[in-house]
């Protein structure tokens, strides 16, 4: 395995304007080749350290933007859980990305996998299948198009870590994490609440072209030693291992600070 290419920065304003940085030049790269560019996103810490510099750049092609997200909570998108509402309230109400180029789980849906779990184990599953499906062919509206591929490949996927090393809704431990094929999956039982939530399985996010993970604060410390220095570290965020992409790590000097320098690239 190659050493991660891991950028440290002392404080979070700078890890932001590295992190806009590396996206507009992604960005600029992905609409040069595909006329587009096709970004997931976290939602956590991430969306505010995303929003905090890039939302105010300039000569960004925001039209060509395609936004989904990598994980969202099963909960209405105006509710404060809700992983797009964060994005929207940091990032999306500040730059003109299309709305209709933001693609949202249809909330619609909610009522009936609240009554369904009520219900039983059988009727959850067909109403949270019909969330997933929706979300799938927003995907397919996207992506198939460009590439007849068996999953979608990401210009850009930004992911956080828990302090249990998840990632995405994807939790240490879980069936989820065996899923070989699927795009996006249906988790009950999230030990983080809310509990019901869809996430985009680990075959999506490893096609992508690029996977940038963002963790700051010293309660990250221990996790992300273990998952960028230990090889045989088998929590999800670890399982993050690009087929063909790039991988890079954003931390700030707390959360980076039990990492071993020589076993790392820091780019400062
Ligand atoms: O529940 C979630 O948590 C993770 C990590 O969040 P953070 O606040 O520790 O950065 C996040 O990436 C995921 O999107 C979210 O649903």
């Amino acid at each position: 395995m190659n050493a991660p290419n891991v950028r440290t920065f002392s404080n979070t304003r700078e890890l932001s304007v590295s992190l806009a940085d590396l996206t507009v030049k992604l960005c600029e790269e992905s609409i040069e080749i595909r006329d587009r560019f096709t970004i997931g996103i976290s939602g956590g810490s991430l969306p505010k350290l995303l929003a905090a510099d890039l939302k105010n750049r300039e000569d960004i092609e925001w039209d060509k933007w395609h936004v989904f997200f990598c994980d969202e909570r099963l909960v209405p998108l105006d509710h404060e859980d809700s992983n797009y509402l964060l994005c929207k309230k940091e990032f999306f109400d500040h730059v003109p990305i299309p709305e209709d180029q933001i693609y949202t789980i249809d909330s619609s849906l909610l009522p009936q996998l609240e009554q369904a779990v009520k219900k039983g184990a059988e009727a959850t599953e067909e109403a949270s299948l019909e969330i997933v499906e929706d979300y799938e062919q927003k995907l397919i509206s996207v992506f198939a198009t460009v590439n007849a591929v068996k999953f979608p490949v990401f210009d850009l996927l930004l992911l956080g870590v828990g302090p249990d090393g998840h990632t995405c809704s994807l939790f240490p431990d879980h069936p989820l994490l065996d899923l070989t094929i699927g795009w996006v999956a249906y988790i009950g039982d999230s030990p983080k609440p809310p509990p019901r939530r869809v996430t985009f399985t680990l075959p999506v996010i490893n096609h992508a072209h690029n996977i940038t993970f963002v963790a700051t604060g010293e309660g990250k410390q221990d996790v992300l030693k273990e998952i960028i220095e230990n090889p045989e570290c088998r929590l999800p965020a670890a399982l993050v291992q690009p087929t063909t992409g790039k991988l890079y790590w954003f931390l700030d000097d707390a959360a980076a600070l039990n990492l071993t320098s020589s076993k790392v690239t820091t780019i400062s």
